[in-house]
């Protein structure tokens, strides 16, 4: 396995029992005729917290998504052994936001509790917290196409945390967006991961993202990704996604993860 550098700062979490462990996971895909194709994950291992926020880094097709998918047993692994440490499957976040367009964002919201037969008043009482927490209130009667592309994925982001699940598994949720609206969309995922104190594994590209959200950055090589880092980030909580950017560690650390980036390809 790639060696892993590792920088050591003092956290919380730190002594907090885990809440996914993954070891010397391997994933290949195969054609249909069997014969193997792509080796996307290679020997991968690492742990998270309970309650620790980590980000996933590393170039296109390394593996990220493949990852967190058999993290969310949407993917079979090939090899090595993948531990959830929770009472409840975790909720995912994709980078579209996958919404009804023929529900209300408030139906939305309460899509997997009505699925699981919760009572219509317990229903209406978490929603509004979930619409409180994520500033929809004003839009609970909207449908989709009358909103933004943060909107929406504001939608997402509240429906994975409507049924309380301890870990939130989140693919790139704010890719798609404009880089101010990823900016308040950033700070309000840290206000509501102070508040609600999940386990998040978040994936990324961007290292500036990685910076401002984690706890820990694990960087990845390209394919077959293994991890070649994990950075403990030093920022104090809670954060101000702006003025975090005035602290030259912040800028180091840029520099430390794009370093380990421009390694060069392994195939
Ligand atoms: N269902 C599949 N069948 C065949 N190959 C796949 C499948 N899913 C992913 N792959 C391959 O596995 C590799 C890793 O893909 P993955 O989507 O996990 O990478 P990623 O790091 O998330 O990429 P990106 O950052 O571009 O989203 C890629 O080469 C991809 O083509």
């Amino acid at each position: 396995m790639a060696t892993v550098q590792e920088t050591v700062h003092p956290s919380a979490v730190k002594t907090a029992p885990p809440a996914i462990e993954v070891s010397h996971l391997t994933k290949a895909f195969y054609d249909s005729e069997g014969d193997r194709v792509t080796v996307a994950v290679s020997d991968v291992g690492f742990s998270v917290a309970r309650g620790e926020f980590v980000c996933i880094v590393g170039p296109s097709g390394c593996g990220k998504t493949t990852v967190l998918r058999i993290l969310a047993d949407l993917e079979q692994k090939l090899s090595g052994t993948v531990k959830l440490h929770s009472a409840t499957p975790p909720a995912m976040v994709f980078q579209e936001a996958s919404v009804l367009p023929w529900l209300t964002v408030a139906e939305n919201i309460a899509f997997p509790l009505s699925l699981k037969g919760v009572s219509r008043a317990e229903q209406e009482a978490r929603v509004r917290d979930l619409l409180a927490l994520t500033g929809l209130t004003e839009f609970a009667k909207a449908r989709p196409h009358q909103l933004s592309g943060g909107m929406k994925q504001r939608v997402s982001v509240a429906r994975a945390l409507v049924d309380d699940r301890e870990i939130l598994l989140m693919d790139e949720p704010f890719g798609a967006l404009d880089e101010q609206t990823r900016l308040v969309l950033q700070q309000e995922l840290l206000r509501i991961w102070e508040t609600t104190g999940k386990t998040v594994v978040f994936i990324t590209h961007s290292v500036d993202e990685a910076l401002t959200l984690a706890d820990r950055v694990l960087v990845m090589s390209p394919r077959p990704g293994t991890l070649v880092a994990n950075l403990t980030v030093p920022f104090e909580r809670p954060r101000d996604v702006v003025e975090m950017r005035r602290d030259k560690r912040f800028w180091d650390m840029t520099y430390e993860v794009w370093r380990l980036l421009a390694s060069p390809a392994r195939d």
